[in-house]
């Protein structure tokens, strides 16, 4: 039948530019709002399509391009209209672990089923996501509460849509894996998704000192051995393989101050959107509000130097000591980032002092506002 798949999965009217966007497919710098915009708020397929086609994954697991479209298309479908847990912020972080994928270090780490596997998690992760948290679903007796025993819901939920869309003939895009692979594809996606709940950051602090620790002894002896220095990580065991793929992917989701300030500030109205709503919600229901979300007390910038330096700072700096030097830019992103929120703090104190009350609103959400047309 004469219908080609388009160049980047979806029909675009906007196909140049997004070609020119999709140029940085591989750089952390790529503006996932433009290409959100260009691509007809097809960001999750046309990024996932892009990058199946640049790592020849579509050849290599005799994928039928038209199932993996429609799989895509009916997964970005099912991601809610909600500020923050969008189909952008899967476009997002499945952009992120692609370029993760691309650090020299993991040149000879992974088998392409282990990629394959990375990429579908990043992309299903937060599926049908409904904008609050699990401790609120918790609170509020929610159906999915009761459904997963308050056990990492959303989590759980976001992989049961995700393989239950798989079911769909028209869009089962593995259907040439072998028994063996869907079941270790299955597995991988099951871990990495799981550990994306923010109640096992603390477990995966823990184990990720010596993890690499065993990692670096072991390249070194390895680097001795062979001529050329190549610095790349080779582990034996697929577990040691699963628990990288589960931290990189932990990463991912917490990748949102280690871009361009211009890019962060417009997750932080979005996350501030969505938590600011949930305490509405918990307002209204008489239950507490959560941590940072009563939109009359909350302070936006606190809250940012608070993630930053409990969460988003210590677990980015393990990971680039593992490749370092390979994730400076995101160190060095965070470090400014940070610093720009302690100057928004300490130039309100000022501003308070000559009564000016302009709200502390990001530069970027008037930006966002444009965006939303
Ligand atoms: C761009 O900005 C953020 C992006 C994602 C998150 C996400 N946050 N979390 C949790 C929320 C509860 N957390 C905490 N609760 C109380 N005190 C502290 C002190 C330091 S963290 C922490 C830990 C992080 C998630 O589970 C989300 C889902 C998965 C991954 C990451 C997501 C948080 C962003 O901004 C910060 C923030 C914003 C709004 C409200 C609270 C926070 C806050 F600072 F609190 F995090
Ligand atoms: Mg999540
Ligand atoms: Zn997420």
């Amino acid at each position: 039948s004469m219908d080609t798949i388009p160049r980047f999965g979806t029909e675009t009217p906007h196909e140049a530019k997004l070609a020119e966007l999709m140029d940085n497919i591989d750089a952390w710098g790529l503006n996932i709002f433009d290409v959100h915009n260009y691509s007809q708020s097809h960001s999750l397929t046309s990024v996932m399509y892009t990058i199946f086609k640049k790592r020849n994954l579509i050849e290599t697991f005799r994928i039928s391009p038209q199932k993996l479209i429609n799989y895509l298309v009916t997964l970005e479908s099912h991601y809610l209209d909600v500020p923050y847990h969008c189909s952008i912020h899967a476009a997002d972080v499945t952009q992120a672990i692609h370029v993760l994928l691309l650090i020299p270090s993991f040149e000879n780490t992974f088998t392409d089923l282990e990629i394959l596997a990375a990429l579908f998690a990043a992309a299903i992760h937060d599926v049908d996501h409904p904008g609050v948290t699990n401790q609120y679903l918790i609170n509020s007796d929610n159906e999915l509460a009761l459904m997963y025993n308050d056990t990492s819901v959303l989590e759980n939920h976001s992989l049961a849509v995700a393989f239950k869309l798989l079911q769909n003939e028209d869009c089962d895009f593995i259907e040439n894996l072998s028994d063996e692979q869907r079941k270790i594809l299955r597995q991988i996606s099951i871990d990495m998704v799981l550990a994306t709940d923010m109640s096992k950051h603390g477990a995966i602090m823990q184990t990720i000192q010596s993890f690499h620790q065993s990692l670096k002894a072991k390249q070194c002896k390895d680097s001795n051995s062979n001529s050329s220095t190549n610095d790349s990580l080779v582990l034996t065991e697929q577990k040691e393989r699963v628990q990288l793929l589960r931290e990189m992917l932990h990463c991912a989701d917490l990748s949102n101050p280690t871009k361009h300030l211009s890019i962060y500030t417009q997750w932080v109205d979005r996350i501030m959107d969505e938590f600011h709503y949930q305490g509405d919600r918990e307002r209204s229901a008489g239950m507490p509000i959560s941590p940072m979300c009563n939109r009359r007390t909350a302070d936006i910038e606190m809250a940012q130097i608070g993630f930053i330096q409990a969460i988003v700072e210590p677990l980015w700096q393990m990971w680039a000591q593992l490749v370092y030097p390979h994730c400076q830019q995101m160190l060095d992103n965070i470090d400014s980032n940070r610093q720009w929120y302690e100057y928004q703090i300490s130039n309100r104190s000022s501003r308070n002092n000559t009564s000016d009350k302009t709200t502390s609103q990001s530069h970027d959400s008037k930006e966002q506002d444009k965006l939303k047309g």
